[in-house]
């Protein structure tokens, strides 16, 4: 049975990326990626707005939807300080194998858990299942109709504090109109919008950030 592309990144990293060295993790990824094979992976251009975000929000727990080979998570988790956390939700059991062990060969595993399901039964779990208090992060990169439906639970399910940030990725492309106009819209949110590029390519993308204002 031929490899998916998903598992000839993994062994690209796994036979060009330093074991326990998250950063030559996401270099690799990204020479992958933008060498040989496409992937809706954030990528280094976008990824220097999710650094600079993970940094100013200096998160103890940070939520991530949508962890597919588990690149912004290694990118995410390289930046927590002692005893931060990273929960990070992937549906499909394959996209979670290869993250998995994206993750552990990063040596990043003590940071981050991968929670195997769909967001809309995880996001509900958090509080009582993984000992949630509120999110200080959430980095939104699954199915872009389901941004909006994600924000809505995570407000109803008291997730987000005042200042909470949530930093969206391809709110142009492939574009996530529906959230831009609800969290634009809301009095809760105060947003800012980063242009750039989508991954690997010189096509137009942006990411959107929306910080809860209680
Ligand atoms: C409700 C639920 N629960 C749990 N996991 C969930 C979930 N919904 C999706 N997932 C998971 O998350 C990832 C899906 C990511 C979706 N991302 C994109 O579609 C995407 C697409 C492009 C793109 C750009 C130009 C093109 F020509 C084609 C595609 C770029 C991107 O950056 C993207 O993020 C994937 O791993 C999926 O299994
Ligand atoms: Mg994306």
């Amino acid at each position: 049975m031929n490899q998916s592309k998903e598992q000839r990144i993994l062994n690209f990293v796994l036979q060009n990326a330093v074991r326990g060295d998250p950063c030559s993790v996401v270099d690799a990824i990204d020479k992958y990626c933008s060498q040989k094979e496409w992937a809706m992976n954030v990528g280094d251009e976008k990824g220097k707005i999710l650094d600079k975000t993970v940094e100013e929000a200096n998160p103890s727990v940070a939520l991530e939807l949508g962890t597919y080979c588990g690149y912004s998570a290694v990118r995410i988790s390289r930046l927590l300080k002692a005893g931060a956390r990273l929960l990070t939700v992937e549906f499909n059991p394959e996209f979670a194998a290869v993250a998995k062990q994206m993750i552990e060969f990063a040596g990043v595993q003590d940071k981050v858990k991968l929670l195997q399901g769909p967001s809309e039964e995880i996001i509900p779990q958090l509080k009582k299942k993984y000992e949630v208090d509120t999110l200080d992060f959430v980095f939104l990169d699954h199915w872009k109709d389901r941004y909006t439906p994600d924000t809505k639970l995570l407000q109803e399910c008291n997730l987000l504090r005042k200042g909470s940030i949530l930093l969206a990725d391809n709110v142009i492309f492939p574009g996530a109109p529906d959230f831009l106009n609800y969290v634009r819209k809301s009095p809760h949110f105060q947003c800012t919008n980063y242009p750039s590029h989508l991954e690997y390519m010189q096509v137009e993308d942006a990411m959107e950030k929306a910080v809860f204002l209680g």
